[in-house]
């Protein structure tokens, strides 16, 4: 179980908060689905749960271990697959993925099992040696979730994990996405894509300016209403243009 309390951050003193008292339950093996307009401080949010980013005001706990520390977060084995392209162009496929290896810490005489683990998981095995910089949006998109089961997490943070793709690797993509969570991994999951969320999620919280506006199950957020997920966040975000 994952229990955030209480989270507010400013990336300046003098800027206005970016998270004001966060506060999200989220049961073990769910897929949960984080909607938000652009600047809601979904990224944030992900990147102070990955320890990114420091949180001085409130607390995040996994099964009860505060995640403060590094090593906290390493025994919760947490992995963040980011927005952006995380993975070095000039490499192949098999090459990122060695380096990251090392990078998360898997020990030497595991890191073929490792990748090789990943690339199943997200059916790279034709493209090991390509150059990661040649490969398709479809196929970095693959590279970078890759890259985040290395760790074999028990808490994957996606954030927008198929901006740019085409539908048939949006598909896989979710598709590997929903294996993950019936093996037992816990999911967060940013995206813009509502339909998206209602297809893979079982639990969605709304976010705008930093606050969590509605969460719970589909059923919940949509109980008593005429409309769809969509129309519900165009409410709850006041349908206007954010950039
Ligand atoms: N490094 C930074 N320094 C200062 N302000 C930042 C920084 N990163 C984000 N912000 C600001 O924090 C707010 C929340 O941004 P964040 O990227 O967390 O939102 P988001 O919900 O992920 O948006 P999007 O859907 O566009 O990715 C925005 O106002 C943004 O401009």
């Amino acid at each position: 179980m994952i229990a955030i309390n209480h989270l507010e951050f400013s990336y300046s003193p003098s800027a206005s908060p970016v998270l004001r008292g966060i506060e999200l339950d989220i049961a073990d093996r769910a897929l949960f689905g984080l909607l938000g307009p652009n600047g809601a401080g979904k990224t944030t949010l992900l990147s102070i749960l990955a320890g990114l980013i420091d949180c001085p005001a409130g607390r995040v706990f996994v099964d009860g271990l505060d995640l403060v520390t590094p090593r906290a977060r390493q025994q919760a084995r947490l992995s963040l697959v980011p927005q952006e392209y995380a993975f070095y162009l000039p490499l192949t496929v098999r090459e990122n993925l060695q380096f990251f290896a090392g990078v998360q810490g898997v020990p030497g005489s595991e890191v073929d099992q490792r990748v090789s683990e990943a690339v199943s998981l997200t059916s790279l095995e034709e493209r090991l040696d390509h150059r990661a910089g040649k490969l398709s949006g479809g196929l970095k998109r693959r590279l970078n979730l890759a890259i985040g089961l290395l760790n074999r997490p028990r808490l994957l943070l996606l954030d927008e994990p198929t901006v740019g793709i085409d539908p048939h690797s949006r598909h896989f993509i979710l598709e590997t996405i929903r294996r993950l969570g019936e093996q037992g991994t816990t999911v967060i999951y940013t995206s813009h894509y509502m339909e998206e969320v209602e297809e893979l999620c079982d639990r969605v919280a709304i976010m705008d300016h930093g606050r969590i506006l509605r969460q719970g199950t589909l059923a919940e957020l949509l109980a008593g209403q005429s409309g769809s997920l969509e129309s519900l966040f165009l409410d709850l975000t006041a349908r206007g243009l954010r950039d």
